[in-house]
């Protein structure tokens, strides 16, 4: 299957019948998510493994999980990735696809950035990450991926800003509200948690067992750099300027977030106009699981897979709206996301690579 776009051949043969990916810091959680969606791929393999540190040791040595898997992990080399894969998700910190991925789209590469290089706006991303932007031209070029929102300017994207975890979470339960003017503008407020897999696999005192175990905490509330990511896409959705109070913890598990936003209802909206709204703008979205009112979401229920569970109730007694989502930080909310976003620029069925279900209990 070859898909064309923008005249230009994609799929030119690198990886014969498959599309050849790479992916950019291999010894981290999300590139773990990403070999493992991309190893059951139908039209995906694997290229290269990048690492900046663990250069050709073997994969089974960074994660045991997948040592029945033959890589090895190799130093980023332009020029050899350009003539040996397609496309290239970047899964580091921020500041390393700023570094390579213009280089990387004039050498006609498709690029993927889970981390925060392409979201922002210049002003804002040196604001709140504290570190030099990306130039203007790649900014402007970068399409926002959250994938049920925008796929058709993502099928045409040489360049894809993954969302956030918390983002994507945030951003598919309020988009439809603000769109529909269901809610009243002022100040949101989102309470979200957050499994320790979010912070990486790097070593932090936050992450530390006897740090997490037993135990809920908040950090950089009002401070959290996904803050203006959310307002941003969600003003760009309300075409007014909206603003979040936003509240991150840390939850003893793994893996998983939920996200519960506070909003005031608009005027004449009930709660079965509050849930048909959401329940008709998914209606066609493989990942999206509307949730009847009282049917909470739970982090569990999405572990492990891509999908994103969401649930409403309008409080008559004080017309507030409680909205909760719940997605896998590694899945829907990095790597899945990421491979949903692949699959839409090709062409290929949403769902490709993504149809495991949730593990459980
Ligand atoms: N964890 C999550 O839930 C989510 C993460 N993200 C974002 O995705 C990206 C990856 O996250 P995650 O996998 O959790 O992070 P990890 O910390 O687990 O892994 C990141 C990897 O990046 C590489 N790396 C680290 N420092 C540098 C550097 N200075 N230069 C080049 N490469 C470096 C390392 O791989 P190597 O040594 O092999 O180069 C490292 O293992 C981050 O930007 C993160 O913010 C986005 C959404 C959710
Ligand atoms: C639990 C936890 O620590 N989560 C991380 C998620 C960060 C992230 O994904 O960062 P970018 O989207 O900016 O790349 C955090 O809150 O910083």
């Amino acid at each position: 299957m070859i898909q064309r776009f923008h005249g230009r051949d994609l799929f030119n043969g690198k990886g014969g019948s498959t599309l050849k990916v790479a992916v950019v810091g291999s010894t981290g959680y999300g590139s773990a998510d990403l070999i493992r969606i991309l190893e059951s791929h139908p039209y995906a393999t694997i290229g290269a493994l990048i690492t900046s540190s663990r250069a050709e040791e073997p994969l089974g040595r960074v994660f045991p999980h997948l040592s029945h898997l033959g890589y090895s992990l190799e130093e980023m080399n332009i020029e050899r990735l350009s003539q040996e894969v397609e496309a290239v998700f970047f899964a580091a910190p921020p500041g390393v696809s700023s570094r390579w991925v213009p280089e990387l789209v004039k050498q006609g590469l498709l690029c993927i950035d889970l981390a925060g290089d392409f979201r922002l706006d210049s002003d804002a991303y040196r604001d709140w990450y504290g570190r030099e932007p990306a130039e203007e031209e790649w900014l402007e070029k970068a399409v926002y991926g959250l994938s049920e929102w925008v796929p058709h300017r993502i099928a045409e994207a040489d360049l894809i800003a993954n969302p956030g975890c918390y983002p994507t979470a945030g951003l598919l339960l309020l988009l439809p509200l603000l769109k529909a003017k269901a809610v009243d503008e002022g100040p949101l407020f989102i309470d979200a948690k957050s499994g320790v897999s979010g912070a990486g696999r790097g070593l932090k005192l936050t992450s530390l067992f006897c740090e997490v175990n037993e135990n809920l905490f908040p950090y950089k509330v009002g401070l959290h750099q996904h803050t203006p990511e959310i307002e941003r896409y969600a003003s760009q959705e309300a075409g007014r300027r909206i603003r979040v109070s936003f509240t991150p913890q840390i939850v003893p598990m793994n893996r998983g977030i939920l996200v519960t936003i506070y909003a005031a209802a608009a005027k004449g909206w009930n709660n079965q106009q509050l849930y048909d709204l959401l329940a008709d703008t998914y209606r066609d979205a493989p990942f999206i699981r509307v949730r009847p009112t009282g049917d909470w979401p739970r982090t569990k229920q999405v572990q492990g897979s891509n999908f994103c569970d969401i649930s409403l109730r309008r409080d008559d007694r004080t017309g507030a709206v409680v909205g909760m989502v719940t997605i896998d930080n590694l899945m829907k909310g990095a790597a899945g996301q990421a491979v949903q976003n692949l699959n839409l620029r090709m062409g290929w069925p949403e769902t490709a690579g993504l149809k495991m279900g949730p593990q459980y209990p």
